[in-house]
């Protein structure tokens, strides 16, 4: 870490693979009977859950340089798993599992660790309960998960949080489920799974924040090209909007409207931000070039946006930071029920450093930082991916030297984090 102070960033980079669309292309190849390729995958410990999962169940994976190939004997074909499947620190391969297991109809037990032991699941339960799915949680709400094999019929939902996990799980069950099952949104949440049906085969009818599937529809191998992961990007490009001289474009990354609400920030604080799509076929994709701003001004959040940045937020924080008025964060309870509680997180490390929040239930409101001023060089990393790689852009960004209790969760989203940051830095 000592390495990277004093320095501007620049240059090209690829961040690693979309982690939404990576846990979706192993488990949609693994219900298409035959062989799918996944190209530039991310190869992280959440995406490696999915894959020794999709394993347990009888499909075979090939892991090379740059891809993954997956041989599915067909979801009829699948083994009832005897071992327990073990989810980690993934929230989205617990949820999505849950409708995919519900779907193909066996009896399974779905674990986590210590903080998806903590995570809601009866948000998943609730719907998939309705198709007719037998799931049993530890007081109603947290994993393991107890599934028994159950038929399910379709339904309507409404969807009472926006959530791609709940709208994935139910999407996945209603592949299996008699009937056409329709799920009605309040705000738009990522589309990952929608697009991705479409590209194996299947008819999804997305009519505004409605999306309709029929069941009995089987999904045919394809080959996957995932693109850089904005939600990785972000740490970058905080990084060199704040960064005095940085200058950095990320290639092939990811520019799907539903997952670009960052971009729409950077254009609210004034900052030297150029965007390039080079495909708008199925999953948007181009490149994007951040230049250090001295203007930056601030930010106001709410409403529909909050869904398209929601992993973004921890290190929105810092760029709200380094603006010239506060800026403000609303309607973001859902950080609450991450990996770690992100808005409690997020204020108490990033006022160890001086800045000064004031804190709502929803979200919060963000100081200047005037000056840097420690109170503490001891951080907790609280064991969130997110929050560890927000902490590294602050102290690069202020070149100061602090200690983290553990940034090992870094491999979960973005194994070669610090590599990369090395890979850019150039002394100033
Ligand atoms: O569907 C997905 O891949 C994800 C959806 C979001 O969670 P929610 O669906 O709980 O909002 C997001 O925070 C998570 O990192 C990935
Ligand atoms: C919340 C996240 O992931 P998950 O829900 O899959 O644990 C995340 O990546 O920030």
């Amino acid at each position: 870490m000592k390495s990277l102070l004093n320095q501007k960033f620049t240059g090209s980079i690829q961040v690693p693979g979309d982690k939404s669309i990576t846990h979706r292309a192993l488990m949609m190849a693994s219900l298409a009977e035959g062989t799918s390729v996944i190209h530039s995958p991310l190869e992280s410990e959440d995406t490696f859950r999915t894959s020794e999962i999709m394993g347990q169940l009888g499909v075979e994976i090939e892991r090379e340089e740059g891809r993954i190939t997956v041989t599915s004997p067909g979801s009829s074909n699948f083994t009832a798993p005897e071992e327990v499947l073990y989810t980690g620190n993934s929230g989205t391969t617990t949820r999505l599992l849950m409708g995919l297991i519900a779907g193909i109809g066996m009896d399974a037990t779905i674990e986590g660790d210590s903080s998806i032991a903590k995570r809601p699941m009866d948000r998943v339960r609730t719907p998939l309960g309705e198709m007719g799915a037998d799931i049993s949680l530890v007081d109603g709400k947290y994993p393991p998960i107890l599934m028994k094999q159950s038929t399910l019929k379709a339904i309507e939902y409404d969807m009472p949080v926006a959530s791609a996990q709940v709208k994935s799980a139910i999407l996945f069950a209603a592949l299996y489920a008699a009937g056409e099952t329709i799920v009605h949104e309040k705000i738009k949440s990522r589309n990952h799974t929608e697009i991705m049906l479409e590209q194996f085969g299947v008819d999804v009818e997305v009519d505004g924040l409605s999306i309709k599937l029929k069941g009995g529809q089987p999904l045919k191998p394809r080959d996957v090209q995932v693109p850089g992961d904005i939600s990785s990007a972000a740490f970058l490009m905080v990084l060199a909007a704040i960064t005095k001289g940085s200058d950095i474009t990320i290639e092939n990354v990811s520019l799907n409207e539903t997952r670009a609400g960052i971009i729409d920030v950077f254009k609210q604080m004034n900052a030297d931000i150029e965007i390039e799509e080079t495909s708008s076929e199925g999953e948007a994709i181009g490149n994007i070039r951040i230049r250090h701003s001295k203007d930056l001004t601030s930010f106001d959040l709410s409403g529909e946006i909050i869904p398209r940045l929601i992993d973004e937020i921890p290190v929105l924080a810092v760029l709200g930071a380094f603006g010239s008025e506060p800026s403000v964060i609303r309607d973001a309870l859902e950080l609450r029920y991450k990996e770690t509680d992100r808005l409690r997180a997020v204020i108490d490390e990033l006022k160890k450093f001086g800045i000064e929040f004031e804190e709502f239930e929803d979200g919060f409101k963000v100081y200047p930082l005037k000056e840097v001023k420690m109170t503490s060089d001891s951080f907790k990393g609280y064991h969130d991916h997110r929050i560890i790689m927000m902490l590294l852009v602050m102290a690069v960004a202020s070149d100061t030297e602090i200690n983290i209790d553990d940034t090992s969760a870094i491999n979960i989203s973005y194994p070669g984090f610090i590599e990369d940051l090395e890979k850019l830095k150039q002394a100033r």
